[in-house]
């Protein structure tokens, strides 16, 4: 049984290293909200709500993130008593949507249950995997630089890249990419920035052995996906469209797309993740993690989920020093020789670096239960 004191918001802001550019724009800065669950003994959960600053690539934001969790959220869950992490998800399907809002709160209830029944959040999710494979995304740029991202990545280990892709910027930068590494794992993100109008061009990437192309259509559809995927070879894997348990039903049904990417914070949390995970394992379609620009902590559970038996394509798994100078976890995540290890401590198996929390802490909320013992 949980016996939480109190709920903390982190709200961070850090710089990365080098702007992300994708066909919806550039990402220099990430701001995130963390949230921290503390029990009576002092023992910590942490999660992120991994939607970015304005809403380019979902509808969430930071704003809303902080809104729905402060206004709703955290006084109904403060007010709730627990058995398992397994129902949080479920009481907060009171409230419709606001998925990245839900993961933040319900994978800190995770970490904090594994932490005190001493297991690592890995093993309470049922993951079996001791290590998982690590690829890497490199942003839109000019073809050169992006060959020598991919030289150097793949030298470091990765098992495999993904490049941004959209119409214009496609073809000649992956028929580049396959003439200098024709055997890499490579896969291609459109970020919806194509429509069934271009679904010649889309085509002709099926000559180069692409893994899988991401979302090439639009953020919410999954008809026009189906067509799409009958007239291509290379399966169709689909990010912005599966929000939920219930998207990723109906798009396996419909034939949307042969892959699913699979990110804790966009489907609304680990219980949701597993499912989908689990659904997809019976149907025989492959899942992978992907990743959202995010710090260590969400980082830390995406390797908890991607330890999982169906996730057999390697995640948006890259080390910390990928995006950033310094991370807000010890110690940091390093891949080595293309993989990295599944924690086996409890809960996410990282500690946060309180001196980098501070340094990049821009605002700081506390709550606590109705019952006021504070
Ligand atoms: O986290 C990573 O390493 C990469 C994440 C990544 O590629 C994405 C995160 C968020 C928005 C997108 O531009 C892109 C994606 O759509 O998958
Ligand atoms: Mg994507």
């Amino acid at each position: 049984m949980y016996n939480i004191r109190s709920i903390h918001l982190h709200h961070i802001k850090m710089t990365l290293k080098t702007p992300f550019v994708s066909s919806l724009g550039t990402v220099k800065e990430r701001e995130s909200l963390l949230v921290e669950v503390r029990d009576h003994q002092g023992c910590t959960g942490w999660g992120e709500a991994v939607a970015f600053s304005s809403p380019w690539y979902t509808e969430e934001t930071v704003g809303t993130c902080r809104h729905m969790l402060k206004d709703f959220f955290i006084p109904m869950l403060l007010n709730h008593q627990f058995v398992s992490p397994s129902e949080v998800g479920k009481a907060l399907s009171v409230y419709r949507r606001n998925p990245m809002a839900k993961a933040a709160i319900e994978s800190a209830y995770w970490d904090l249950y594994a932490k005190l029944n001493e297991m690592s959040l890995s093993k309470l999710l049922g993951g079996t995997r001791t290590e998982v494979e690590a690829g890497v995304v490199i942003g839109m740029g000019r073809v050169k630089e992006m060959l020598s991202q991919i030289e150097a990545y793949t030298h470091e280990g990765y098992r495999r890249i993904k490049i941004k892709i959209k119409p214009h910027q496609d073809l000649e930068v992956v028929k580049e990419i396959r003439e200098h590494f024709p055997d890499i794992l490579l896969m291609a993100d459109a970020n919806s920035s194509y429509t069934l109008n271009d679904i010649q061009r889309l085509q002709a990437l099926d000559e180069y052995q692409l893994l899988l192309i991401e979302q090439p259509l639009a953020a919410d559809d999954i008809i026009d996906h189906a067509s799409l995927q009958k007239s291509m070879v290379t399966p169709i894997c689909l990010d912005e469209s599966i929000t939920s348990y219930h998207d990723a039903r109906q798009a396996v049904e419909l034939g949307s797309c042969g892959i699913i990417s699979i990110k804790p914070g966009r489907v609304g949390g680990l219980q949701t993740s597993r499912e989908i995970h689990d659904f997809c394992v019976k149907r025989d379609v492959p899942v992978w993690c992907g990743g959202m620009l995010e710090t260590g902590i969400s980082r830390a559970h995406n390797i908890a989920v991607a330890s999982l038996q169906g996730f057999t394509i390697p995640g948006d798994l890259s080390s910390s020093s990928r995006y950033w100078e310094e991370d807000i976890i010890l110690p940091e995540i390093k891949v080595e020789n293309g993989r990295l290890k599944v924690p086996e401590t409890p809960g996410i198996g990282f500690e946060i670096n309180n001196t980098a929390l501070e340094k990049f802490q821009i605002a700081y909320e506390n709550f606590y239960p109705d019952r006021k013992f504070q």
